[in-house]
C-alpha cells in the first residue's frame, strides 16, 4: 500500500473514519491511546485501510511493554487491516529487553504471513541527528520494514532541512520511507517531505486530537501534500 504516498488519518477512535475518509487514504488505529481496541477492531466496518500502532511507551505511546504486542497479534488479523507500526529498535534487538526482539520479529513474520504490511517506526522526541546520521537510520529502518519511518524533533530550521536532505538521499538510494519532524520548526517538514520521497504522512481530523507535536489537520495536510506535490504528476528522480 506504500507505493504512492499514503495520508493516515491519526486516530484513537475508529467511529472517526467516515470523517476522514473524505481527505484521508487509511487511518491510522492507534491501539495504544483508544478505549477497548480489539473491541473497535471487531466493529470496524469504514472503507478505509488501517494502519496499527500499539506505541510502546519506551518510544513515547502508552502501551504495556510486551502485552502490546498480543493486541498487535489479534490486530493484524482484520481483514480490514493493512499495515502494522513496529518499533525498530525492538526489530533490531537494540532494546535492553531481548523479549522485544524475539517477540517484534514473530510479529513482523505473522503480518507477512498475512500480507500486512510493516512499518518500521524510529522517534526521537528531543532532537533531529545530523543528515548523515537519519540517513543511516532510515536505511536500517527500511530494511526491517517494508517501510521506514523516522519522525525525529526539529527545534530550528537546520533540523528540517537536516530531515528533508536525507529523505531525498535515502530514496534516491532505492529505501521506502516516511519521514516528519515533530515540533513547530518541523511542521512544514509534513507537508514538504512527501515532494522528497517520504511515503506516509499522519494527521488528526480534529486539530484537538493531534498525536504528535506539530501535526496539521487532515483536510489542510491533504491540500498541501496535493498542492506541492502537483496532485498526480510524477516528481522526477535524480538530484
Ligand atoms: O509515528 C507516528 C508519527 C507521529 O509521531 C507524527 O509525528 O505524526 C504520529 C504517530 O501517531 C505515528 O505513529
Amino acid at each position: 500500500m506504500f507505493e504512492e504516498f499514503v495520508l493516515a488519518a491519526s486516530t484513537a477512535d475508529l467511529s472517526e473514519e467516515p470523517a476522514a475518509r473524505e481527505h484521508a487514504d487509511a487511518v491510522e488505529f492507534r491501539m495504544d491511546l483508544a478505549d477497548a481496541p480489539l473491541d473497535q477492531l471487531a466493529a470496524y466496518d469504514g472503507d478505509l485501510p488501517l494502519l496499527v500502532t500499539n506505541r510502546a511507551s519506551w518510544e513515547g505511546g502508552e502501551a504495556d511493554e510486551l502485552g502490546r504486542y498480543d493486541a498487535l497479534s489479534d490486530a493484524i488479523g482484520h481483514e480490514a487491516v493493512a499495515a502494522v507500526d513496529v518499533e525498530l529498535a525492538a526489530l533490531r534487538g537494540t532494546h535492553p529487553d531481548a523479549a522485544e526482539a524475539s517477540h517484534a520479529t514473530a510479529l513482523r513474520e505473522a503480518a507477512r504471513e498475512q500480507g500486512v504490511e510493516v512499518v518500521a517506526s524510529v522517534h526521537d522526541f528531543e532532537s533531529t541527528p545530523e543528515p548523515a546520521a537519519l540517513v543511516d537510520l532510515l536505511a536500517d529502518a527500511a530494511s526491517e520494514g517494508d517501510v521506514g519511518k523516522l519522525a525525529t524533533t526539529a527545534t530550528a530550521p537546520r533540523d528540517a532541512l537536516a530531515m528533508l536532505e536525507a529523505t531525498h538521499e535515502a530514496t534516491a538510494a532505492g529505501h521506502r520511507v516516511a519521514t516528519m519532524c515533530m515540533g513547530e520548526a518541523g511542521r512544514h517538514t509534513r507537508a514538504v517531505a512527501p515532494v522528497y520521497g517520504s511515503k506516509i504522512g499522519y494527521a488528526p481530523v480534529d486539530a484537538a486530537d493531534a498525536t504528535a507535536p506539530g501535526q496539521y489537520p487532515l483536510a489542510t495536510l491533504r491540500r498541501l501534500v496535493d498542492d506541492l506535490r502537483g496532485g498526480d504528476a510524477e516528481i522526477p528522480d535524480g538530484d
